[in-house]
């Protein structure tokens, strides 16, 4: 029998999207993460975050967006407004039920991104 893929692990398109929706809607009112999404309409990069999660887990999805670099080089992102909002994700991942083991391989697939998405002082 085939194994599980992560996407399935994590609860598969109702629970990603439960916790990406909350996830998305928690950090654009955080104080910590709140000032990059200011003006920036939350249906979209809910939708694209989802694809995205659903294509690296094996989930079947295409990832159809930006690239992280291009995506967040605007705002500037600093590295603790990263680790909050992946504080967030990791606390949404529990409310939704994801199991430990799932959420740390997801978690583990998202920090190597923390390089392109932090703003680098030149
Ligand atoms: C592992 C962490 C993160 C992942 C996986 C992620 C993923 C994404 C994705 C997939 C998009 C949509 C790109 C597109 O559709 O072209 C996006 C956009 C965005 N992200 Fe992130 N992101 C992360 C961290 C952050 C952080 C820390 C912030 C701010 C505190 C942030 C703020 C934004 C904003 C404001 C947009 C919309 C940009 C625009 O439309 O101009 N993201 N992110």
């Amino acid at each position: 029998t085939p194994q599980a893929t992560l996407y399935q692990r994590l609860g598969g398109q109702t629970v990603v999207e439960t916790f990406v929706s909350r996830t998305i809607d928690r950090s654009s009112t955080d104080e910590r993460t709140k000032r990059s999404f200011d003006g920036i309409k939350l249906a979209p990069i809910k939708a694209s975050i989802v694809q995205q999660i659903c294509s690296i887990s094996g989930g079947g999805c295409k990832y159809e967006g930006e690239t992280m670099a291009k995506s967040h080089a605007d705002a500037k992102i600093q590295p603790r407004e990263f680790d909050a909002l992946v504080d967030i994700l990791r606390e949404e991942m529990d409310r939704a039920g994801v199991d430990a083991g799932a959420k740390n391989d997801l978690l583990k697939l998202l920090a190597p991104m923390k390089r392109d998405i932090v703003h680098a002082a030149r």
